[in-house]
């Protein structure tokens, strides 16, 4: 099956005033029509980097060093701005931790729904839809992301609705351009517990009902679970391990996903066991020889520090980049 989006060997730097950080260093993945991949790793890894690079909106400095992204059969690094307007927020959208950082305060949440399906129409070269196709279309959206009551919400500011209900209200906005590619950037992180449950939940619907293809990302393996099929598991730049959500939780292979999981609350509830992992993301400016987790590695033997691990099979959809994975 030829995959909706792949990623090949990329590398991405970024300058800074104390010298470049090698953020992503040689990321291989690879997504099908209707599939949801999650991706997980700690603060600092190069998630959120990565996810906007598919969007074309990285760090204004970011450079692609090589490799290459391809969504739907178009080389994402070769579109020209004309040609990205009709694929982001349209083909691929995204939505964010914090929705409220992308409402507008001003506008009540009709209005700004009906301004995206405009800003669409114009980006995909359309007639302007009318006034009523657009309420209707709006009522449309608003029915997908579940909310019942759309007069009410659609005549509502967004301070006056509740974080989960401005979550739906970003995904329905997100769903407006009818996108192929829906990347979820710590979609639920903000919200409390039974919320976050509702909204993996409206997910994991539209996934179904839609066939929407989804990029999911968190540091909460929890959530990850709960919604992709598969996973990878990103370290300082690097992705480590990948495979079936199934097989990579209850078989990890790699130390770094090994620590991860052992650094999940426990049974009682909202402890963490912080000595899980034992160090820091390294310097991404001097990241370290070898595998880059190395350093923190309990299983790092001499090899570790001077060879790169290759991405190795281990199963039928198990991929683990460590030289001790079957040790
Ligand atoms: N605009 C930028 N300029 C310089 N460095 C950046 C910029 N954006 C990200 N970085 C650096 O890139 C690295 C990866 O950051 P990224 O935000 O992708 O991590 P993340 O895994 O998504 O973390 P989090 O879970 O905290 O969002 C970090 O070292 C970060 O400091």
């Amino acid at each position: 099956m030829t995959a909706l989006l792949s990623i090949e060997n990329y590398h991405l730097d970024i300058p800074t005033f104390d010298g470049t950080l090698k953020v992503l260093d040689g990321i291989n993945l690879s997504l099908a029509q209707g599939e949801t991949l999650g991706i997980v790793g700690e603060s600092g890894c190069g998630k959120t980097v990565l996810a906007r690079s598919i969007l074309g909106i990285g760090p204004q400095r970011a450079r692609r060093t090589s490799g290459r992204m391809t969504f739907d059969s178009m080389p994402l690094d070769e579109l020209n701005e004309a040609e990205w307007r009709r694929i982001r927020g349209v083909k691929i959208s995204m939505i964010f931790q914090d929705p409220m950082t992308y409402l507008n305060p001003l506008l009540t949440v009709g209005r700004q729904l009906s301004d995206v399906l405009v800003a669409h129409a114009r980006a995909l070269s359309r007639p302007a839809l009318s006034r009523q196709e657009r309420r209707r279309r709006c009522s449309e959206l608003l029915d997908q992301v579940q909310i019942r009551d759309p007069e009410r919400v659609e005549a509502s500011y967004p301070h006056q609705l509740s974080g989960g209900m401005r979550q739906r209200i970003l995904i329905a906005m997100a769903l407006a351009g009818e996108p192929k590619l829906l990347i979820a950037d710590e979609p639920t992180t903000a919200l409390d517990v039974t919320i976050q449950a509702q909204i993996l939940d409206l997910l994991r619907d539209l996934v179904h009902r839609l066939g929407l293809t989804v990029v999911m990302i968190s540091h909460d393996v929890g959530a990850i679970a709960a919604i992709a099929q598969r996973v990878a598991v990103m370290y300082a730049g690097v992705v480590v391990e990948q495979g079936a959500t199934n097989d990579i939780l209850t078989h990890p292979r790699h130390p770094y996903t090994q620590g991860l999981l052992g650094a999940l609350p426990d049974i009682e509830g909202d402890h963490q066991s912080l000595e899980a992992i034992p160090g820091t993301i390294p310097n991404l400016i001097h990241p370290p020889s070898g595998c880059r987790f190395h350093p923190r590695c309990p299983r790092a033997t001499a090899i570790c520090t001077s060879d790169k691990p290759a991405m190795t099979s281990i199963g039928a959809d198990h991929v683990v980049a460590c030289h001790h994975a079957l040790d």
